[in-house]
């Protein structure tokens, strides 16, 4: 299959040498590494804010190929980037900054209002449009700023640490947006940040940059979980695994992997709040279990039969990859003492329980 997303481009940024070589099916990417290692100025490259040299080509555009002699200018590529400092004009009101992104030429007038007002549903902006920048919260900000790009009718997103400048219950809300955008635009994204829950989130791939070099490329899972990326991410690595609700009443909460097959419900604590539908659920590694039949005369409420893919060393512990019994491949990581793994002797290949309780479960969204 063709990649999405295909980069070879070089970009001297003085005594830095960025020269970013991937490619990924992916339309939802993300960028991860260290603070310096060159993602904001891999984001601006490819937005054409930095002058760049190679290819970039994203979907069936290609934006830059010295050897052809193409190099289109910011405004050609068709780009929203929402960059970490939001960059509104202080002085205008929300609307006037929305429709600052707009440009007259790029499709008709029908197509612009229609793209502002499903913007402002998505983002629930109605409230604050005659609101001046000043007068607005961070999260508010990251909401016009994100609005703005996305009434440039771009085809691709490109987000700097959208959620870096916010505090925990802020990104909680801001989350949500970012995936209705995901959802009801279906509109690819590029998502730069340091926090792997965000990435495990919003993306299908994640590309880790060390140094200005494209180092590792894989699912989520598959890179946080990876002792060498970072030792304390792959031993706090956190699954997020997304649910349809069955039911939901005062007790609790029941559910089922959107994909399971057979379908088999998982009991989570009680949800407070309006009736959902669907839900994100993290599951911290180390809270769960493995067993290699189904344990009888345990409170644990959750025991899911899975088949053991991989066995990854720590340097204090194992991480068991296991594959859950669903239409599309889902994995889940569950972090045990090596000891535990070789005296249950646990092999890849081998079809195991992985047993959690209630409240392990950490609601998203
Ligand atoms: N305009 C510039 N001129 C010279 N060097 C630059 C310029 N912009 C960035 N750099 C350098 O390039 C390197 C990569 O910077 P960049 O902002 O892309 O990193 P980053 O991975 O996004 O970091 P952070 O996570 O801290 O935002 C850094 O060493 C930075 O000092």
């Amino acid at each position: 299959m063709k990649p999405f997303y295909k980069f070879d481009f070089q970009l001297p940024l003085g005594a830095f040498d960025l020269h970013l070589k991937c490619q990924s099916q992916a339309t939802m990417l993300g960028l991860f590494g260290a603070s310096g290692c060159g993602k904001s100025s891999s984001l601006k490259a490819i937005a054409g804010l930095h002058k760049a040299f190679g290819t970039i080509r994203c979907g069936s555009h290609v934006l830059l190929d010295s050897n052809l002699g193409i190099d289109l200018d910011p405004a050609e590529r068709a780009i929203g980037y929402v960059p970490q400092n939001h960059c509104l004009f202080p002085h205008w009101n929300v609307k006037r900054n929305l429709l600052a992104g707009q440009r007259p030429g790029h499709c008709d007038a029908l197509a612009r209002k229609q793209r502002f007002e499903e913007a402002v549903a998505i983002l629930e902006l109605a409230p604050l449009l005659t609101r001046r920048i000043h007068q607005l919260s961070g999260g508010e900000r990251q909401r016009i700023a994100l609005g703005r790009a996305l009434c440039a009718m771009p085809d691709l997103l490109l987000l700097d640490e959208p959620m870096a400048s916010l505090d925990a219950s802020l990104k909680q809300r801001i989350l949500p947006f970012l995936l209705r955008v995901r959802e009801e635009l279906g509109m690819p994204m590029i998502i730069v940040s340091h926090n792997p829950i965000e990435l495990q989130l919003l993306c299908e791939e994640v590309i880790v940059v060390e140094r200005g070099q494209a180092t590792t490329q894989g699912s989520p899972l598959e890179v946080f979980t990876q002792a060498q990326i970072y030792p304390g991410i792959a031993t706090a690595f956190e699954n997020i695994l997304e649910l349809n609700i069955i039911e939901q009443n005062p007790e609790q909460t029941l559910a089922c992997l959107q994909d399971a097959n057979p379908a088999q419900p998982i009991v989570l604590a009680p949800i407070p709040g309006p009736s959902r539908s669907h839900i994100r659920i993290g599951l911290a590694a180390s809270d769960l279990l493995i067993a290699l039949t189904p344990p009888v005369g345990i409170s644990a409420r959750n025991i899911i039969a899975c088949r053991i893919n991989r066995i990854q060393n720590l340097p204090t512990a194992c991480l068991v990859i296991v594959q859950l019994q669903t239409t599309t491949p889902t994995e889940i990581a569950a972090e045990l003492t090596s000891s535990a793994v070789q005296e249950l002797g646990l092999t890849p290949g081998m079809d195991t329980y992985i047993v959690f309780k209630s409240n392990a479960a950490r609601l998203y969204l």
